[in-house]
């Protein structure tokens, strides 16, 4: 495509660039490698995350300065590929207003969201158009995990107890990409990332292929390519393998067929019930102190040994006791929790914590129960 073509009457279309992937793929991890870091690149970021829904506050980015990046937009009631279409295009005016204060909007989407209906709303939207134009669908996949949301596990391993039942959503996502982050690199061996990125060719072909680590990729790489073509998208989904309809989600694999019925499970927003997928919310109490080594050891069981149900994704931030020699009623230490798959970690919040702990699981057949009872035994003993 041109340059010349993103022009209308005087005016410089802003490009946009809509990013995917699956849950805990790396989106957040990737918007602060763009936020944060000082690349000279002014892009805008559109999130819509379940965040309302799933109780925990979306990320906050902040500059050098440690002050919070102010050009990060929420965009939240629902699925940008259904009922949060018309938020889009209402906050893509609100952006275009100041459109001196950047270069490139980046619209990252849900882990469900189908790709293909978001690019809809570019040329459907004929006012939009006039004024922005869609650069590319960038697409985030965990080379750990991808196997198994890909559904490329080995018939053994692929049951609803180590899969997350996305393997549509995420073939989609791979399909409508124009350009694919193989992120994680650093957790596979040399043949699982040639065998990684050997699946993703053979689902897409065309799309340009980079491997990275905590998504750190040249921004020039992924912004301002001018890369996104309709009817290379319209071939890519129509060779994908049809879906048999699962847990309600009716759809034959191209999602697109169930929107343009005016059907989709994500209408209201919801990750859960609908795709099958259950989320459990676990609140600390209000004063409560819980020991890291403890949390360690019950994420541990949790994620390794399937104690309380298949959990693919758990996030959250606890207090911790303060180090040794001080007050705990003066400091208390904030951790982070983060875990995707079999892999967790739990670290030392930059922040402080201005709200109770909290504990995120999302995944099949969770147990509320020894979820609950698994938190309680992580409290300090007094
Ligand atoms: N080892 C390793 N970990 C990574 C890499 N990229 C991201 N992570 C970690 O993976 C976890 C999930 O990353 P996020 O960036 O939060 O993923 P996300 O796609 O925003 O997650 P959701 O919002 O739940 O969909 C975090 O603990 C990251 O630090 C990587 O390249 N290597």
């Amino acid at each position: 495509m041109e340059a010349s073509s993103q022009e209308c009457v005087g005016e410089t279309r802003i490009p946009v660039t809509v990013l995917t992937g699956v849950l805990g793929a790396g989106k957040t991890t990737l918007l602060r490698h763009i936020l944060e870091k000082p690349h000279g690149y002014r892009v805008a970021v559109i999130q819509n995350e379940f965040s309302e829904e799933m109780g925990m506050e979306a990320p906050l980015f902040t500059d050098a300065k440690g002050d919070t990046i102010k050009d990060v937009y929420e965009l939240p009631n629902g699925c940008l590929c259904c009922s949060a279409k018309d938020g889009l295009i209402g906050m893509l005016d609100v952006l275009l207003e100041q459109k001196d204060r950047f270069d490139h909007v980046l619209v990252e989407a849900t882990g469900i969201a189908d790709p293909e209906a978001v690019c809809e709303v570019f040329w459907v939207d004929e006012g939009l158009g006039s004024r922005v134009y869609l650069d590319g669908v960038l697409s985030l996949v965990d080379s750990y995990n991808m196997l198994s949301y890909l559904g490329k596990r080995k018939a053994d391993e692929d049951s609803k107890t180590t899969s997350l039942g996305l393997e549509a959503e995420a073939l989609k996502q791979v399909a409508c990409a124009d350009v694919l982050i193989l992120n994680k690199v650093d957790l596979v061996s040399e043949t699982e990332r040639t065998r990684a990125a050997a699946t993703l060719r053979d689902i897409n072909p065309t799309a340009r292929l980079l491997e990275s680590r905590f998504a750190e990729v040249p921004l020039g790489d992924i912004l301002g390519l001018q890369a996104f073509d309709k009817d290379r998208l319209a071939a890519s989904v129509l060779s994908l393998p049809a879906f048999e309809e699962e847990s309600g989600h009716g759809h034959d694999g191209h999602l697109h067929d169930g929107h343009s019925h005016g059907y989709c499970d994500c209408e209201v927003g919801k990750l859960t019930g609908a795709h099958g997928i259950e989320s459990v919310l676990l609140h600390g109490e209000d004063d409560a102190l819980y020991d890291p080594d403890k949390v360690r050891s019950w994420l541990a069981d949790v994620l390794w040994e399937g104690t309380a149900g298949f959990v693919y994704r758990c996030k959250g931030l606890f207090r911790g006791p303060p180090d040794d020699g001080e007050d705990a009623k003066k400091r208390t230490v904030s951790h982070a929790v983060q875990g995707v798959g079999k892999i967790f970690e739990i670290e030392e919040a930059s922040t402080a914590m201005t709200t109770k702990s909290k504990m995120l699981f999302i995944g099949r057949g969770l147990k509320r129960d020894v979820l609950v009872a698994g938190l309680i035994g992580c409290l300090v003993s007094t």
